[in-house]
């Protein structure tokens, strides 16, 4: 990082700090009488993070212990008030029922700030959301998500095959991030630009490198990250700096260009994003009303309901409008799969009982399919699988919280009575992690147990309190994907390969205090152990 760039980053947070110092005032809470969590001077209720073992995606959730008996409770975010919502009904009621009055996530990146980011429904707001979300929400229905399941699949076989060989008759150990970044960086090429790349074994190609820089929350690239979510954009916007620089825009756009007009030129169909965003602007992307693939079950317990009518009349997307808005996907998709499929692998590793059952389970389906290639319906139909993801995407949810901005006067009412109202602008959290670990709502919540999500228990499951996808209309867009990406390279690896760890494997787990998302301090190592060789009983170390 230059001198130049640590200024241009460093003297917005110190101006924003300075300015909220000045605006804010600490006794918000008090002068309510809402328990709140004690901040310090300028970072707020950033205090655990920095003095003590608080991870930093956890830090807004500290309330929701030290507060039981409240269905809310305060948190400053540097000096910012901020609501944390205890209560899963009301966190639904927040997300579904009054969703007119919390329709937009905290941070916001206007498309002056960054194009491509700006292009991201996650960071739209308003009508600009809406409409987006609308013209967007046609892609990702179950039937387009069933057209893409083969070029998705093939390449997850064809992936786990090369790993076969490379494996040949040895044990195969391989740090999981780093291959799940790969694979994931590979696989959304593929589906999103038309491209098929080998990341594994080329890790210096120029594609690989772009991907990163559109998928990085480390480095460098993390901190403006970071800093994006804490001070206004508009700081941004000031001092001109971008997420995803104009190089790399210009290096996707060039390829989108190419992309489409040879596809036009010579009459090509392919089932990827590329070719769905072109249907989209000439308003031949139709949404199959009563398609079984759309119903919810079919998809996975998981799986979360598309709540905004879709319209793809205004959805007029250029050459770049397209380029941004697929690559805007990488940055959503690849480091919550990614992180996923390092933890299933890793409770795979540690509970071998589970192990054998999903690879049993496995052995069946691929004797019923009598080597013929995987289906979407087959893959789907898979119980015990699906009890696995579930399970770690409600012990380890890549979001730890979500979070809704107030956008009219809203009222909250405690247990006790109290009532509140949550002014325009201001955010409430709401704590994915701790409704997941509260053992009054999942006993012994630490406890890997994919029969949680068996047909006879699952019935008994807090709906409201599981949402490793968030909930209501601005719930993930992508579950059905995510889901289809993880299930794929789960089967493919566990057909052909058992998992241990290596002994690299730092154990007990420790988790990475400096990152976005769950991780392992020392990386997930784990040992591939070609499945033959185990049977034959002639492994070579
Ligand atoms: C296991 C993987 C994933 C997890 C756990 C996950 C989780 C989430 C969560 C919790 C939210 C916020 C929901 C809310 O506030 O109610 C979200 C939003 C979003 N996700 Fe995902 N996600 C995953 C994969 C993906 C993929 C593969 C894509 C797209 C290719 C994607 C695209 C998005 C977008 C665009 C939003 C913003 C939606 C909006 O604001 O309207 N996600 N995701």
């Amino acid at each position: 990082m230059s001198i130049l760039e640590c200024f241009a980053l460093i003297f917005p947070v110190a101006a924003y700090l300075v300015y909220s110092w000045c605006v804010g005032t600490y006794k918000y809470f008090a002068k309510r009488g809402i328990p709140f969590v004690k901040p310090q001077p300028l970072i707020g209720g950033l205090w655990p993070v920095l003095c003590e073992n608080v991870l930093p995606l956890e830090a807004p959730t500290l309330g929701y212990y030290m507060f039981p008996k409240h269905r809310f409770s305060g948190y400053f975010m540097f000096r910012k008030p901020e609501y944390l919502i205890h209560d899963p009904a009301l966190a639904k009621q927040v997300m579904i029922k009054d969703f007119d009055y919390f329709t937009d996530h905290t941070t916001v990146v206007p498309m002056e700030v960054d194009p491509v980011i700006g292009r991201s429904l996650f960071f739209m707001d308003g009508q600009r959301w809406r409409h987006g979300r609308s013209g967007m929400s046609p892609a990702f229905t179950g039937s387009k998500m069933r057209n893409m399941f083969g070029l998705l699949s093939k390449y997850a076989d064809g992936a786990v095959q090369r790993l076969v060989e490379d494996a040949g008759q040895k044990k195969l150990e391989m740090e999981m991030r780093d291959l799940f970044q790969k694979l994931g960086n590979d696989i959304i090429t593929s589906i999103s630009f038309g491209l098929d790349i080998d990341s594994v074994h080329n890790p210096d190609s120029e594609l690989f490198k772009r991907g990163k820089q559109l998928a990085g929350t480390t480095g460098f690239q993390g901190l403006k990250f970071f800093l994006l979510m804490t001070v206004p954009s508009s700081v941004f916007e000031f001092f001109g700096i971008r997420l995803i620089t104009k190089e790399v825009a210009e290096f996707y756009l060039d390829i989108v260009r190419k992309t489409i007009k040879h596809r036009e030129k010579n009459n090509i169909v392919r089932p990827d994003f590329i070719h769905l965003f072109m249907q989209a602007r000439n308003n031949e992307l139709k949404e199959e009303k009563g398609n079984k693939d759309d119903q919810l079950e079919s998809a996975g317990f998981t799986t979360v309901r598309e709540h905004i009518e879709s319209c793809t009349e205004n959805s007029k997307y250029s050459d770049f409008g397209i380029t941004a808005v697929v690559a805007s996907f990488f940055f959503g998709s690849i480091e919550t799969t990614s992180t996923v499929l390092c933890f299933a692998m890793h409770e795979l590793a540690a509970n071998q009982d589970v192990q054998t059952k999903l690879q049993n389970e496995i052995n069946l389906v691929e004797e019923e399919l009598h080597g013929s290639p995987l289906t979407y319906e087959v893959l789907q139909k898979m119980k015990y699988l699906d009890m696995v993801v579930s399970e770690t995407l409600r012990r380890w949810p890549p979001l730890a919280t979500t979070n809704r901005v107030c956008v009219k006067p809203y009222t909250l009412e405690d247990y006790n009575g109290t009532q509140v109202t949550i002014e325009k602008g201001q955010a409430v959290q709401i704590p994915i992690i701790s409704y997941h670990h509260d053992p009054d709502i999942f006993p012994d919540p630490l406890r890997f147990d994919p029969e949680r999500f068996s047909d006879e228990n699952k019935d008994n499951i807090n709906r409201d309190a599981f949402l490793p996808f968030g909930s209501g209309p601005r719930n993930c867009i992508g579950s059905r994907l995510a889901l289809m990406h993880i299930k794929s390279l789960l089967y493919y690896i566990l057909a052909n390969f058992s998992v241990e760890f290596s002994e690299k494997m730092e154990l007990p787990l420790k988790l990475k205090k400096m990152s976005m998302t769950y991780s392992a301090e020392s990386g997930f190592w784990l040992n591939l152990v070609p499945k033959s060789d185990m049977l034959n009983g002639n492994l070579k170390n």
